[in-house]
């Protein structure tokens, strides 16, 4: 993983057991990998919603194109915004990664996709539906700033954001 760039903010990966839920997510960057794929990268496309998964499916409907969706859940663990079918679109769509601030679920059908994810845990329930949110805009995860354009690079050690492309 580079570490050079002076365009980098870090998020400190914690080593949690896969899938682990916290305690309270606040202040911890989405870590568990809950997918086969522990290295990607990509540029990143932003959205921030709570506890409504409407919009994330929307977005990983549409070709990725080697992107990352960074989706801001506002760390919630009261349900899941991101299952195992957008997961399977989006793998077939083309995105590298999908990095959810908040709370997935159909982890073992997750697991068997090769896509990057990383979340703060998994819920059995499922969002509300009603579309709320917002796309594009800066997110704030576990106090780095995010925004949409900036590019993502994940591995085993943990989540790194530029501002600019860095060769790998
Ligand atoms: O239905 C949902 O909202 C979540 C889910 O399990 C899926 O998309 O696979
Ligand atoms: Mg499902």
């Amino acid at each position: 993983m580079p570490c050079d760039s002076c365009h980098l903010l870090l998020l400190r990966i914690p080593h949690p057991s896969p899938n682990a839920v916290f305690p309270h997510p606040s202040s911890r960057p989405p870590s568990p990998s809950i997918s086969q794929r522990q290295v990607f990268s990509g540029p990143i496309v932003t959205l921030k919603v709570f506890e409504d998964n409407v919009l994330v499916r929307e977005f990983l409907e549409e070709k990725g194109n080697g992107r990352v969706l960074v989706v801001d859940g506002g760390g919630s663990m009261r349900c899941a915004i991101l299952g195992g079918n957008p997961v399977q679109q989006a793998q077939n769509n083309g995105w590298a990664g999908i990095i959810v601030n908040g709370c997935i679920r159909d982890v073992d059908e997750i697991n068997g996709c090769d896509i990057g994810v990383r979340a703060l845990g998994s819920h059995p329930m499922k969002a509300n539906k009603k579309g709320y949110g917002e796309k594009h805009v800066p997110v704030n995860i576990a106090g780095t700033r995010i925004c949409d354009g900036e590019w993502l690079y994940a591995d085993s050690d943990g989540i790194l954001i530029s501002r600019t492309e860095i060769s790998v």
